[in-house]
C-alpha cells in the first residue's frame, strides 16, 4: 500500500489567495496545488539597493544639515567631542541618553544632555534608513521648516540637525511633554487654560498660514508643553505648500481629519478643523474615534455631550472651527480677533517684561548648573538681564491682517464678523449645501472599518483608577451638572502642576 505524500503548502498572508484555499481544500487537494502554482506568494519589497551602491563612504561620517546656506545643505560636523574614525556615531560621542520621551511613526525622541554645552535636549532619531533619496529629501523637508519656524516662541526651536548612517537626527527644544501627557496629568484642565492654549496654538498655525503653508498633522501629541507652560507646534514632517498641496499632501492621523481632505480638497481650513478638535479633545477630555458613525457625526456638525460642559463662548468657537464647510470655518486672523484672544494678548503684553525676566533667570540658572558653564556664558547672561530690565519690553507685534487682506477660506459669508462676533450656532449647524456634503460624506466613509464605540470623556475610563486615588469615591454627576463649572474641582490640581514645572528647572 503506497502512503500518500503532502508537500508542505507556504503560509500565505494574502485574502484572496486564502479564500480560495479553503474553497480548494474542501473540494480537491490536487486542484488546490494546482491553483497554488499558478498563483506564487506576494515577494516583500525589497530595499533600494541602487541608493544604498551609489552612496559614497562620506555617508559614515556625520554631516550637519542646514537651508540657511541654500548652496551648501550638507556639511561636515565639527565638534571637540567627534572623532570620525571611532565606531560610535556623533550622537553616541556627543550626547548622553538620558532617556526615551517617545515614539512616532517616523522617529523616536531621546532626553539627552549634550557633553558640549552640558544642557538637556530632546534629540529625534528617524527610526527608518533612508532607503531612497526621495524619502531622504522628504525627511529632510522637516528640518527645513523646523528651521524656518524656530524663533518663533510658539514652535519647537531646531538648534542642529545632522545625517549619519542612512538616518536623520534632529537636536531639539527639551519641552515638559505633549499636550497628552498634560491631559494626563491634570485629568481636566480650566477653561481659563484652554483659552491660553489655543491662543499659544494659533499664533504657531498664524505663522506658518502666513507662509501659505498647512501643518497637516496638528494634533494633541504634536503640541508640545514647555517647561513654563507655553504650548509649541511641534512635528513639521507634513508640512504641505499651500499651492502644492493637491499634488503633494498627505494626510494625517484620521482622528484630526478635516472632512474635505477625504475629497482631495487641502486648504489651510484643513489645519483649523484639526485644532478645533484638539481643543474639544482636551477641554472635554474626550477619546477621539479613529473612523466609524461616530467620526462621522463629528464631521457632520453633531457634537458629543459633552461639549455642553463648556462656556457657550467656547462651544461657538470650537463648532465654529469644525464646520463641515471648509470654506465657512474662520480663518486665524479672523478667529485672533476674538474678544477673549485680544484680552489675553493684551494681559500677556503687560506682563511680557517679567515672563522675559523670568525665561532670562531660568535659562541662566540651566547654564550656571551645567557643569561646562564659563565666566564669559556668566557675563553673556547677566549682559542679556540686564539689557531687558533697562530697555523694558515693548508691544509684542502680533499683526492681525483685516478680514479683506488675509486669505480667507470662506467666500465672504463667514460665521466672524470684522468684531469677531460668532454667530448663533445653537442647534444643528447643518443646513441647505452642508446636508448634501454629509450625505456625500457618509458614502465615503461608510467604506472604512466602523467603529462602534461611544465617543467617551476620558474620566470615565479613568474612572476605577481615579476612585483608587480618592479614598471618597467622586460623583460624576456633579461634575456634569450645568449649575457649577466642572473644571473647578481640579483647580488645585492644575496649579500644582504648574507648580512642578516651575520647580523643574
Ligand atoms: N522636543 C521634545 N521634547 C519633549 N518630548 C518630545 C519632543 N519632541 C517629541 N517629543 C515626544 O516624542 C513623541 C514623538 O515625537 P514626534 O511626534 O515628533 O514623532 P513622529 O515620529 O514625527 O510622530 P508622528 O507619528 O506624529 O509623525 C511626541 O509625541 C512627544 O511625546
Amino acid at each position: 500500500m503506497s502512503t500518500a505524500h503532502h508537500l508542505p503548502v507556504p503560509h500565505i498572508c494574502d485574502d484572496e489567495f486564502l479564500e480560495l484555499q479553503t474553497k480548494e481544500l474542501s473540494r480537491n487537494e490536487d486542484s488546490f496545488r494546482q491553483s497554488a502554482i499558478k498563483k506564487p506568494p506576494k515577494l516583500l519589497k525589497q530595499r533600494n539597493h541602487d541608493f544604498f551602491l551609489n552612496k559614497s563612504s562620506n555617508s559614515l561620517s556625520a554631516l550637519s544639515i542646514s537651508f540657511k546656506d541654500t548652496s551648501n545643505i550638507t556639511q561636515e560636523v565639527h565638534s571637540s567631542f567627534y572623532y570620525k574614525n571611532r565606531s560610535e556615531s556623533y550622537f553616541e560621542q556627543c550626547f548622553e541618553i538620558i532617556s526615551t520621551l517617545g515614539e512616532g511613526s517616523f522617529g523616536q525622541v531621546f532626553k539627552v544632555k549634550s557633553r558640549e554645552d552640558g544642557l538637556l535636549y530632546a534629540v529625534k532619531k528617524s527610526k527608518e534608513f533612508f532607503r531612497s533619496e526621495h524619502y531622504r529629501s522628504e525627511r529632510l523637508e522637516e528640518v527645513k521648516r523646523y528651521e524656518q519656524f524656530s524663533n518663533n516662541e510658539n514652535c519647537v526651536k531646531l538648534y542642529h540637525a545632522w545625517e549619519q548612517d542612512d538616518r536623520l537626527y534632529m537636536q531639539l527644544e527639551l519641552c515638559h511633554g505633549s499636550l497628552v501627557d498634560y491631559l494626563r496629568e491634570s485629568k481636566v484642565v480650566l477653561e481659563e487654560r484652554v483659552w491660553s492654549i489655543l491662543l499659544d496654538l494659533l499664533l504657531a498655525v498664524k505663522s506658518l498660514h502666513d507662509k501659505n503653508l498647512i501643518h497637516l498633522d496638528i494634533k494633541m501629541d504634536n503640541i508640545l508643553v514647555a517647561d513654563d507652560g507655553t504650548c509649541k507646534l511641534a512635528d513639521f514632517g507634513l508640512v504641505v505648500d499651500a499651492d502644492k498641496a493637491k499634488i503633494a499632501a498627505i494626510e494625517g492621523d484620521s482622528r484630526y481629519m478635516a472632512p474635505e481632505l477625504m475629497q482631495g480638497q487641502f486648504t489651510k481650513a484643513a489645519d483649523i478643523f484639526s485644532l478645533g478638535i484638539t481643543i474639544l479633545e482636551l477641554a472635554c477630555n474626550l477619546v477621539l474615534p479613529p473612523n466609524g458613525p461616530l467620526w462621522i457625526q463629528m464631521r457632520n456638525g453633531q457634537f458629543p455631550e459633552h461639549i455642553h460642559m463648556l462656556s457657550e463662548e467656547l462651544q461657538e468657537v470650537i463648532k465654529s472651527m469644525m464646520n463641515p464647510n471648509h470654506s465657512q470655518r474662520p480663518t486665524v486672523d479672523e478667529l485672533l480677533k476674538h474678544s477673549r484672544f485680544l484680552s489675553l494678548l493684551e494681559f500677556r503684553r503687560r506682563w511680557q517684561f517679567f515672563r522675559t525676566m523670568k525665561l532670562q533667570i531660568r535659562e541662566s540658572k540651566r547654564i550656571v548648573n551645567s557643569k561646562f558653564c564659563s565666566i564669559k556664558n556668566l557675563f553673556v547672561y547677566f549682559f542679556t538681564i540686564m539689557s531687558t530690565f533697562f530697555k523694558g519690553i515693548g508691544k509684542p507685534e502680533i499683526k492681525v491682517s483685516s478680514p479683506s487682506e488675509s486669505s480667507s477660506h470662506s467666500s465672504g459669508n463667514s460665521a466672524f464678523s470684522e468684531n469677531f462676533e460668532v454667530s448663533s450656532l445653537h442647534g444643528s449647524p447643518i443646513s441647505g449645501n452642508c446636508a448634501n456634503f454629509s450625505n456625500e460624506l457618509s458614502n465615503i466613509i461608510n467604506s472604512t472599518p466602523l467603529n462602534t464605540q461611544n465617543v467617551r470623556a476620558r474620566k470615565d475610563l479613568t474612572k476605577t483608577c481615579f476612585q483608587k486615588e480618592h479614598s471618597t469615591p467622586i460623583n460624576y454627576q456633579d461634575l456634569n451638572s450645568s449649575t457649577r463649572n466642572p473644571f473647578d474641582k481640579t483647580s488645585l490640581r492644575c496649579k500644582k502642576l504648574f507648580t512642578k514645572f516651575d520647580d523643574s528647572d
